[in-house]
């Protein structure tokens, strides 16, 4: 049986006004159970791709001499960006598709279990009753996902009165009720301590070991990546550098890929481990030893790293 492609990144640029080129010319695929990071320096042009692929903003509309580029997004098989426009299925994908932030995720003056509760917006067909309130289903839902992140004692407090990592815990309870079948989470560790940050990355890992939900996450820190995502894929000025096993991230790949800047993606004293055991689709485990990875080139073209996602 051939694994769903959830997500489909053809050949996008995105510039902003007149300046030069943030995304040139990505493309990309993840199929359904995947777990994998996006990673760059500052302003390689994450949070771009994240919220391009999630509809939150255009791309560029493609050349109109072709060129080869075909400027499209698609999500679960159906067209989310195209011709430069966000496609009527936009809706439609959303409601599959969890977004979490860097932060100003929950609404501050509502209670973590209202802010939860809204994700359970995409799924009806009416509006709310008079007042606007959640029905006990609703609200047992999203308890029991609050429960799941660990943080069902919070339930009642305002969004604004719980800490940073708690909120990303609560924004993730939020997919949850949502029902999203893919989590596009844009540097949800970007404020967290590091305990805070294992706590969401573990919870995000389980999602997707247990739940099968596709996760794509950005992350500062090359350490979670090789940690917790057996992919991922490399941004550098706005253009994908590297596409495939994180357990081949060692400092040395990093400093060919990055030079200098690859030191803005390690933790002071961090060292890559020498075997990481990483799970490609749910339920498949491989170890892989950073020894016995092949030489991987630095990817120069889209056409070299769609042959080493077949490959
Ligand atoms: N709305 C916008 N208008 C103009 N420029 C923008 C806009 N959004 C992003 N940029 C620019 O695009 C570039 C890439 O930004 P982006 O936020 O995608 O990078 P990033 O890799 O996520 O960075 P960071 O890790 O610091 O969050 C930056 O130079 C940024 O200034």
């Amino acid at each position: 049986m051939r694994t769903e492609t959830v997500v489909e990144v053809c050949r996008i640029s995105k510039s902003f006004g007149r300046q030069s080129r943030v995304l040139c010319d990505v493309s990309l695929t993840l199929k359904r159970g995947e777990m994998v990071a996006l990673i760059g320096a500052s302003g390689s042009g994450k949070s771009t791709l994240i919220r391009t692929i999630g509809g939150l903003i255009p791309v560029d509309a493609a050349p109109a001499n072709g060129d080869g580029a075909c400027g499209v997004v698609r999500l679960f098989g159906l067209p989310m960006q195209e011709n430069g426009r966000v496609t009527r299925h936009a809706k439609a994908l959303r409601a599959r598709t969890g977004v979490i932030f860097q932060q100003f995720n929950l609404v501050p003056r509502l209670s973590v279990l209202t802010n939860v509760c809204i994700g359970s917006l995409g799924q009806r067909r009416t509006l709310l009753g008079a007042g606007g309130y959640f029905a006990a289903e609703d609200k047992r839902t999203a308890m029991r996902a609050l429960d799941r992140v660990g943080i069902a004692q919070l339930a009642l407090q305002r969004g604004s009165d719980i800490s940073g990592g708690q909120q990303q815990r609560a924004a993730i309870a939020r997919t949850l009720v949502q029902r999203a079948e893919l989590l596009l989470a844009d540097e949800p560790l970007a404020s967290l301590d590091p305990s805070s940050s294992k706590r969401v990355m573990n919870i995000l890992s389980d999602l997707n070991r247990e739940d099968g939900i596709t996760v794509l996450v950005s992350l500062h820190q090359v350490e979670y990546a090789i940690k917790y995502c057996p992919r991922t894929i490399a941004l550098r000025n706005g253009a994908i550098v590297y596409d495939g096993p994180s357990a081949a991230l060692g400092r040395d790949f990093l400093n060919e890929i990055y030079g200098e800047e690859s030191e803005q993606l390690f933790v002071p004293g961090f060292d890559a481990p020498a075997v990481h055991a990483v799970s490609t689709l749910p339920g498949e485990d491989v170890s892989v030893p950073a020894t016995t990875v092949p030489s991987l080139r630095i990817a120069s073209s889209p056409a070299q790293i769609d042959a080493r996602q077949t490959a």
